[in-house]
């Protein structure tokens, strides 16, 4: 059998070379491929494996070009520069290093904080120009200040340990940081609108998610204390860069620190020629040792998976041996909707997520079932979250996780799966099983029972059970352009609660959604995507 071959795409530590051929993986390290998007295109279906940073894009056309392509190794955390349900659905596991880089980055958000506090790049520029300007860079001291953390995961902890060295008060907003973690980081815990208000320099530390974008809108912003000081090593797009441009121009903000832009590579940006600007290109990960850690574990983990088959770290797929895989596979499957599906819906804090299996799905690997069904639930929230790091990422955020098991005397089905997640508003629960065709369905909603298979684009309504209902809401559908695939419904008692689950062909607009909700029948409208 010929030797697997692994393209390095990136500027990788040349340290992950020496793995991949230690571990008899051919290897081929090409630093700048990765900006030559066609280039990539072209030679890509030579490999098994990719070796990336973030300077490669791996875009659904670069998948269709790889045809023996099977894994996709992220050196580094956020892999926003790969197509994940492209990947996923031509079967190429991405596997990403969560740890690696954390204590740098935070050290370069902790790095950019000083720099903004004493106009550290300012005062070197008119030093280096001959300027000597004593009495022009008057700073602000950091001992005893408030530092603002929106974000509180890996890197978040990290930078409220330096900052609580620093003497600095730490309040955080992280909808899962629990009481006993922000204790044990002696940070306080708040809301939004509370860390705006109080902050005097505010750090960004969340992933960008729908529920992230523009976290710092204009709106945001001018709730902030005035002369506030803002900083973002996580993710271009979490602020609005107009509304911050304004609010600096205006003076109401003092001071930007930016790593990250809303378009990468930034040659041009609305915080650009500021003079209270300080930015970096995208150098939050950039030391040695950050280097060193991810290339070595990126190359270790491909190799594991080329050579034996084992799965770490991986993105789109749980831990699971040769053996198990295929009878698994559609309950995983199964696991990750139901969950996906009831995370899309909950928008208050999770406080536990109880799975229940019934029948023969009891006997098989229920911690791999429970890890994709975690991962479907937080997923909305934490986008870079795998089934390997899901268990650990509940319990770090004070998640209690249940798994009960049951014979299946009381079901209808030979296997069962009911997930609920206890959010902080209300319990939210869903049943489903797969049939012999192998798709998983959906049988139980809120205790309602339905029939429906997962499709990409789905509604879900929440209605009264009154005549007249189903016509007008297939009306409003037909008249917004909205095809309907499939539709199923279910009500607990004639004239009582009802529930709509249909797949539609296009996506559902919030316009759309907007005039299902003003339907005189309905509760609830939502756009669920799986
Ligand atoms: N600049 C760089 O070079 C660089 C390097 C490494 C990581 N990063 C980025 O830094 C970010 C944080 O990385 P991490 O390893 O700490 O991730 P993490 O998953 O450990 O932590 C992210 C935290 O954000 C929280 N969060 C999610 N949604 C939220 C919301 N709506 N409001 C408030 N908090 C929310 C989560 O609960 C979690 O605790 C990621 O976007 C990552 O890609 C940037
Ligand atoms: O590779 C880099 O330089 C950036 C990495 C960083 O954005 C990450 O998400 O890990």
């Amino acid at each position: 059998m010929s030797k697997p071959r692994v393209l390095i795409s990136d500027a990788l530590s040349p340290a992950a070379v020496e793995i991949f051929k230690q571990r008899g993986i051919e290897v081929d390290f090409q630093p700048d491929l990765g900006k030559d998007k066609d280039k990539l295109a072209a030679i890509i279906g030579d490999y098994d494996g990719l070796a990336i940073r973030s300077a490669t894009k791996v875009t659904p056309k670069i998948l269709e070009n790889a045809s023996r392509l099977k894994v996709v190794g992220r050196a580094g955390i956020g892999v926003d520069n790969v197509d994940l349900p492209a990947a996923t659905a031509r079967g190429v596991i991405v596997m990403n290093t969560p740890f690696g880089n954390s204590i740098t980055t935070a050290e370069h958000a902790i790095a950019m904080m000083f720099a903004l506090a004493r106009q550290i790049p300012q005062a070197d520029a008119s030093t280096q120009a001959g300027k000597w300007e004593k009495n022009r860079f008057m700073g602000t001291e950091i001992t005893a200040k408030t530092l603002g953390l929106i974000g509180c995961g890996n890197i978040g902890a990290i930078v409220a340990n330096r900052a609580n060295g620093l003497h600095m008060h730490v309040v955080a907003y992280d909808p899962f940081l629990s009481a006993d973690r922000a204790r044990e980081l002696n940070v306080e815990k708040v809301e939004l609108d509370e860390l705006l208000t109080r902050a005097d320099f505010i750090t960004l530390h969340t992933p960008l998610t729908d529920k992230t974008r523009n976290i710092l809108s204009g709106d945001a912003i001018a709730k902030t204390k005035p002369g506030v000081r803002i900083i973002n090593c996580a993710r271009g797009g979490l602020v609005d860069e107009v509304a911050l441009r304004a609010a600096l121009d205006s003076g109401h903000v003092a001071g930007a620190a930016f790593d990250v832009f809303v378009e990468e590579p930034a040659k041009e940006n609305p915080l650009f020629g500021h003079p209270n600007v300080v930015c970096t290109p995208h150098l939050g990960a950039a030391t040695a040792e950050a280097q060193e850690n991810v290339a070595l574990q990126v190359a270790e983990q491909m190799s594991n998976y080329l050579i034996s088959g084992a799965i770490e770290n991986a993105i789109n797929f749980p831990s699971i041996t040769a053996d198990e895989a295929p009878r698994l596979r559609p309950f995983v499957a199964l696991a990750e909707k139901l969950g996906s599906f009831l995370g899309q819906l909950t928008e208050a804090e999770i406080r536990g997520i109880r799975i229940e299996y019934e029948g023969d799905v009891a006997a098989m690997n229920t911690k791999a079932l429970t890890s994709a069904a975690v991962t479907g639930a937080l997923r909305p929230f934490l986008p870079e979250i795998n089934m390997v790091s899901a268990p650990l990422v509940a319990r770090e955020r004070g998640i209690m996780v249940e798994e009960l098991k049951r014979d299946n005397e009381q079901s209808d089905y030979d296997s069962f799966i009911r997930i609920t997640i206890d959010a902080k508003d209300m319990p939210r629960h869903a049943g489903g099983t797969v049939f012999h065709d192998g798709k998983p369905r959906v049988v139980e909603i809120r205790g309602i029972d339905v029939d429906a298979e997962f499709a990409p684009h789905m509604l879900y309504v929440r209605n009264a059970d009154q005549p007249g209902f189903i016509g007008s809401f297939g009306s409003l559908l037909g008249d917004s352009g909205v095809n309907i695939a499939t539709f199923s419904l279910g009500r607990d008692a004639p004239g009582g609660d009802a529930i709509c689950f249909v797949a539609i062909d296009q996506p559902a607009g919030k316009d759309v959604l907007d005039k299902i909700e003003a339907l005189p029948q309905v509760k609830r409208a939502r756009a669920v995507n799986f």
